[in-house]
């Protein structure tokens, strides 16, 4: 076995991996809420990999309510070294067909309210985003969906929505003006909780969908999503099976490993004790040195 441990986040459509030997669903708590699902814990070639599907096995959490902070410490606590997170997403541009496959490498954060960082009064942290994702990651994820027999770009701006209803056509045009070329309801928090935690993350996204922004054309449903999605899903399977498999035999330090080396700005006389026990997955690299 390699010191990858590779944690994959499941999309809409993806509650399962065949793909994995020695599966087992096992339950990992966390001091942040509940996590999804339990995670399936199993090896793809010389790789551990942990799965955790999104919105629970069936479907059952809504956008909102994932607790993407219980999430991705109860990753952390299964050992992952990194995360590649799949996602559903809808076109924003014309050259983003559905069926394509796109490693993201920009967020835009419209969520409204939800938790979003591990830290608090107590334990002030600030972590760089500029580059949200861990490129090394992204362009495994690109050749494996190349492998796959898919079609995929590399590089497009993810916008976060709330949710769940979809954008209005005003809503999907005005992203579009801001740069988005592709939109969902997941990516944020997701991808800063992963950096506060040190966890290199990448996101493979399927387009599912053209977001409503076309003149003249229907606005996007969900019967149009989950037909694509199932014609998808296979495909995005094979692909992280062939990430796994394509990934080097030795794991090299990635800087994200060490992102709140100059991130902690509080000054140990006034660290919040409660809050430190909470964070001893996020943060265990810092607070036992
Ligand atoms: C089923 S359509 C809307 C739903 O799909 C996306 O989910 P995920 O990002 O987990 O693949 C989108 O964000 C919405 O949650
Ligand atoms: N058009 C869309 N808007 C938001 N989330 C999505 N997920 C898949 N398609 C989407």
């Amino acid at each position: 076995m390699s010191d990858w441990t590779i944690g994959i986040i499941g999309g809409s459509g993806l509650y399962a991996m065949d793909a994995l030997q020695d599966a087992q669903w096992i339950e990992v708590s966390s001091p942040w809420g509940t996590p999804s699902d339990k995670i399936l814990c199993g090896t793809i070639g010389h790789v551990r990999v942990r799965f955790l599907p999104r919105h629970g096995r069936g479907h059952a959490i809504i956008p909102s309510k994932v607790d993407a902070r219980a999430n991705i410490d109860a990753l952390k606590r299964a050992g992952c070294t990194d995360i590649l997170a799949i996602s559903a997403v809808g076109s924003l541009s014309e050259e983003l067909p559905p069926g394509r496959f796109v490693c993201v490498d920009q967020f835009i954060d419209n969520t409204k309210g939800r938790p979003s960082s591990f830290f608090d009064n107590g334990f002030v942290a600030h972590v760089s985003m500029g580059d949200p994702v861990c490129e090394r990651l992204s362009k495994h994820a690109a050749k494996a969906v190349d492998k796959a027999g898919g079609e995929v770009t590399m590089g497009a701006t993810y916008l976060a929505m709330e949710g769940p209803q979809f954008s209005t056509r005003a809503e999907s045009r005005l992203y579009r003006h801001w740069g988005a070329e592709v939109i969902g309801m997941t990516g944020m928090p997701e991808a800063k909780l992963a950096r506060e935690a040190e966890l290199p993350y990448a996101m493979l996204a399927m387009v599912t969908d053209w977001d409503s922004w076309r003149d003249g054309e229907a606005a996007v449903d969900v019967g149009e999503i989950i037909e694509q999605m199932n014609a998808n899903s296979e495909l995005a399977k094979k692909a992280v099976e062939a990430f796994c498999k394509g990934l080097p035999k030795k794991r090299t330090p990635s800087p994200i490993d060490r992102a709140l080396d100059d991130a902690v700005i509080t000054a140990p006389e006034k660290h919040d004790r409660d809050l430190l026990v909470k964070l001893d997955a996020v943060a265990g690299r810092l607070l036992r040195s």
